[in-house]
């Protein structure tokens, strides 16, 4: 999770291929009308927002029910949203990038997005509410590479989840 920009993507594909698990992104689950609203300029509201993580909560309680857990890229800005998203699947991990708005901006101007602005970054921050103590979850500095970020993430994972698994993947992608 995280603001527009944060490398939800670039770090989501990336984590999905070390742990052997699809990757889904979120962007591509928006409703045509949210993705016309952002690319007009306009940011979104948490009535847009409602049945796109409606959606994308669905998609991990599915993909879990049928015996493959799958990593999600989203923004997931608000403690109501991803409370909406891990509803249906309580065992799910957020993992917050975060970072200053500068180096996010700088970031986002090295890009060409589908739909999103990035004259839109300001209001990701405003809708912003951090990471809460009783969640699921853990924040990770982007102010770094992206391998560094993947195996940063892998140790904050294990630590939570006591899951081998992503130790091991960690030691055979490193070996
Ligand atoms: N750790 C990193 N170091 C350097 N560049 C990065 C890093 N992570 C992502 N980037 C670059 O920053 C830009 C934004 O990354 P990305 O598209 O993954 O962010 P995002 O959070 O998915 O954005 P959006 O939500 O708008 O789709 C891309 O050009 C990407 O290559
Ligand atoms: O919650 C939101 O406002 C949206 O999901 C945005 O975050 C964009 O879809 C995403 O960042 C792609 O730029």
């Amino acid at each position: 999770m995280g603001v527009s920009g944060s490398g939800k993507s670039t770090i989501g594909i990336a984590l999905a291929e070390s742990l052997g698990l699809p990757f889904v992104d979120g962007d591509d689950l928006h409703p045509v009308h949210n993705k016309e609203k952002m690319a007009a300029g306009q940011p979104l509201n948490d009535e847009d927002r409602a049945p796109w993580l409606e959606i994308i909560a669905e998609r991990i309680r599915d993909d879990l029910a049928s015996g493959t857990p799958i990593v999600v890229a989203c923004s997931a800005l608000k403690r109501r949203y991803r409370d909406q998203l891990v509803r249906l699947a309580p065992s799910t991990v957020l993992i917050h990038l975060v970072g200053d708005r500068a180096l996010i901006a700088a970031r986002q101007a090295g890009r060409n997005h589908e739909y999103m602005p990035n004259s839109l970054l300001d209001s990701q921050f405003a809708a912003l509410e951090p990471l809460e103590a009783d969640e699921h979850a853990f924040e990770v500095s982007l102010d770094q590479t992206p391998e560094q970020i993947l195996a940063e993430i892998h140790t904050r994972l294990s630590a939570l989840t006591g899951d081998p698994i992503s130790a091991a993947t960690h030691t055979e992608e490193s070996a």
